[in-house]
């Protein structure tokens, strides 16, 4: 493939970005358009390395001249040679133009610069040396005048130690680092983000997302940022018809993606092990919620249900998937004024009592994933109280078991979903 000629959009540096985080980024950019050196975009896959470059190109003074962009992933010693220089036909003398030659009063762009071959790094380093250039089968030599942008998702200073990069060429083209900030450090910055996206989008641009779906989608942790976050506005416009896409939409999306390459794949497996225990949490809210007999009700009250207790069951950004210890014996048998408290939540949530019913609604908001089972419980008669105490603790028991499994056997998770402590949940699967 050709150097590729790009007059692509720019990041709208005038438009002020909500983060803190992208709000530094593009001050950073807008300097280095101000300046000539060689600049290296250094971030994750997907963070809009590309996309700054031609940012850069496009702000500064070098914008009259073209953005040549050249992906460095799996070129070859030969093929890396050509598309810079350029060829001089030796039959015709015709000369067919490299990047260089391409990119004369403009910006060169060097796409993950860290996984070119050694030979390739040296033909580099010359030529950001001496300015000069030779094409091939040519004896003419000619001066460079391009902007050198690179960018590398790799840590290039390691790959100096472990002898995988030249140390002097990554100083030659190091001069301004800018760093492109994950999407999981600018959150704030998804809303704005999918309205572009959807506007980029023909017959999208009037389709809209619940506030439930904005939520899932700005909790979700992105692996491979921008890129997964387009990749999932496409697949909700390319599979729903509808004008408003749901949290359930939204979650399908996130998860039916189906690969196309290996590298994707990877990306995908990835991302499915970080979202999977907030994903099945989800599932064990709405399957709770539809058993409940206030299901349907639009209440304020089960509306909350997917975000209560304490806002655990997928606000959590920072999710390990992580054994817990359990406490010892010993500390199981001195109850806490917190453990107290939890027994009465729990109960609560199993008896479906008024007192606890208040308590519920005092401290967390929500609607208790066993209602229907608890109200049936709690309508028993006195005599049989001892019994219904007992089958109680046996779903309750069964409720956190379940809860557990649904998280992957992470009883931390377990224990905040369940709006309890983690003492008092192994005291209950213990019981
Ligand atoms: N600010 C933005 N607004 C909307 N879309 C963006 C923005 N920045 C990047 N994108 C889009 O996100 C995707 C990834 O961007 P880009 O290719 O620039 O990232 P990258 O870091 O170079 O990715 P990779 O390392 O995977 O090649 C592209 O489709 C790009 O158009």
């Amino acid at each position: 493939m050709p150097p590729f000629v790009s007059d692509q959009s720019s990041l709208a540096l005038h438009k002020s970005p909500t983060s803190a985080a992208f709000h530094g980024f593009v001050r950073r950019l807008h300097l280095a358009s101000q300046s000539d050196d060689p600049v290296i975009l250094v971030g994750e896959v997907g963070t809009g390395k590309r996309q700054s470059a031609s940012t850069i190109h496009n702000v500064g003074s070098r914008s009259g001249g073209n953005f040549v962009q050249i992906d460095c992933l799996g070129i070859k010693e030969s093929k890396f040679e050509q598309e810079m220089l350029g060829t001089l036909n030796p039959y015709n003398h015709q000369l067919r133009q490299g990047a260089v030659s391409l990119a004369e009063g403009g910006t060169l762009y060097l796409h993950e610069v860290g996984e070119l071959p050694g030979p390739c790094q040296t033909l580099l380093l010359r030529l950001v040396e001496s300015n000069t250039y030779s094409p091939l089968n040519s004896s003419d030599t000619y001066n460079s005048d391009f902007r050198l942008i690179t960018s590398s998702s790799q840590d290039l200073m390691a790959m100096v130690e472990h002898g995988k990069f030249r140390n002097d060429l990554l100083h030659h083209i190091n001069t301004l680092t800018i760093r492109t900030p994950s999407l999981n450090e600018r959150r704030e910055d998804i809303p704005d983000l999918v309205r572009s996206i959807l506007l980029e989008m023909p017959h999208a641009s009037a389709k809209q997302m619940t506030p439930e779906a904005m939520e899932v989608l700005c909790h979700h942790k992105f692996t491979a940022n921008i890129l997964e976050l387009r990749n999932i506005i496409h697949r909700l416009v390319g599979t729903f018809e509808t004008d408003v896409y749901s949290e359930h939409h939204v979650i399908q999306s996130i998860y039916a993606g189906t690969p196309s390459s290996k590298s994707e794949r990877v990306i995908e497996k990835k991302s499915q092990r970080s979202m999977l225990p907030d994903f099945k949490a989800y599932v064990s809210h709405a399957q709770a919620k539809s058993h409940s007999p206030s299901s349907d009700a639009p209440s304020s009250a089960s509306q909350q249900s997917f975000t209560a207790p304490n806002n655990a069951t997928y606000a959590s950004t920072t999710y390990h998937i992580h054994t817990t210890a359990a406490p010892a014996d010993d500390d199981l048998e001195n109850l806490s004024a917190q453990d107290m408290a939890d027994d009465e939540f729990l109960a609560a949530k199993m008896a479906g009592q008024k007192q606890g019913q208040a308590y519920m609604a005092r401290h967390f908001n929500a609607a208790s994933p066993l209602s229907t089972e608890a109200n049936s419980v709690a309508d028993v008669g006195d005599e049989d109280a001892g019994n219904a105490f007992t089958a109680l603790k046996a779903q309750e028991r069964d409720y956190i078991l379940k809860l557990i499994d649904f998280c992957d056997g992470d009883k931390k998770k377990a224990a905040e979903i369940a709006g309890v402590t983690l003492r008092t949940l192994y005291r209950k699967i213990k019981q």
